[in-house]
């Protein structure tokens, strides 16, 4: 690996004050919804998949450069994707955690031969950021990461997680690093939440339209909600409640 170790370069913002929200307004999806939701956003409001990760991989890169600051040029962060839209949302996140002066590494495993994904692909690489091929240790996810985004998978997830992706998932619920986990910590139930065998235990959690029933279990420091795309009509279709985004904020800090 051609990152040098014992890199701790992010430094936290602990001291910002942000505009939050009451979590405990917001309504906590079933996965059903979840997956009702995308659905009518394709087909009903015309949405391309394209639109919707770009905002969704914004508001993620965004909430991340709120709470973890890059101190120079060598703030290095891991950012693992999984072979569906939760992976798309962390290719794009790393081209934006790049052009916000992060230095982002991918770990890509399963990639998807769709034009999309080659094309997201293509843009990191066209943007000098490195992927990794073997699945890290936990020693390299300790020494090498400040910060550790995790886009494995999200509100399509069924337990239990077939056999390519148990190493990278036992390494990341082992590695000290911080993760960042983009809408479901990965491994986690979309409903139930952790699983009792011990289940990755994120830092920061990015609800992308609506917190998914887990998220009433995430113990981390920061919850954020971005995917500022929601129709206020299929807001209301879904009894949504969503909080009032700052301004022209793409995200919005839950508060617990
Ligand atoms: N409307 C929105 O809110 C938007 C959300 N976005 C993001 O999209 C994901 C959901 O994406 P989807 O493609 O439906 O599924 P996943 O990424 O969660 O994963 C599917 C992928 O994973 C494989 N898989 C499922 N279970 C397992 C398992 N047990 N072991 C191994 N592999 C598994 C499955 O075969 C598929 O290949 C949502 O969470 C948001 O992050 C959009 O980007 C924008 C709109
Ligand atoms: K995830």
């Amino acid at each position: 690996m051609v990152i040098s170790c014992a890199l701790k370069l992010l430094f936290p913002i602990s001291q910002r004050c942000f505009t939050t929200a009451s979590a405990a307004m917001v309504k906590y999806l079933q996965q059903d919804e979840a997956v009702n939701i995308d659905i009518e956003l394709f087909d009903q409001y015309k949405f391309s998949v394209d639109q919707l990760m770009e905002l969704a991989g914004l508001s993620c890169a965004t909430a991340i450069a709120r709470c973890y600051q890059p101190s120079n040029k060598s703030s290095h962060v891991l950012v693992c994707c999984g072979p569906g839209n939760n992976g798309g949302d962390g290719l794009v996140c790393a081209r934006h955690l790049k052009l916000f002066g992060f230095s982002p590494s991918l770990y890509y495993p399963k990639r998807t031969d769709k034009p999309l994904y080659e094309n997201l692909l293509h843009q990191c690489l066209s943007m000098n950021i490195p992927v990794i091929e073997e699945s890290p240790s936990v020693l390299e996810l300790n020494n090498s990461f400040s910060l550790i985004v995790d886009a494995l998978f999200g509100f399509s997830f069924k337990p239990p997680v077939r056999p390519h992706f148990k190493p990278i998932l036992e390494a990341l619920q082992q590695t000290t690093s911080p993760i960042c986990s983009i809408d479901i910590p990965s491994g986690w139930d979309v409903e139930k939440g952790c699983p009792e065998s011990g289940g990755l235990q994120p830092e920061m959690l990015i609800s992308l339209t609506a917190p998914k029933l887990c998220a009433q279990s995430f113990k981390g420091k920061h919850h954020f909600l971005g995917g500022r795309f929601v129709p206020p009509s299929l807001s209301e279709k879904y009894g949504l409640d969503l909080p009032s985004y700052p301004g022209t904020d793409c995200c919005v800090k839950l508060d617990s």
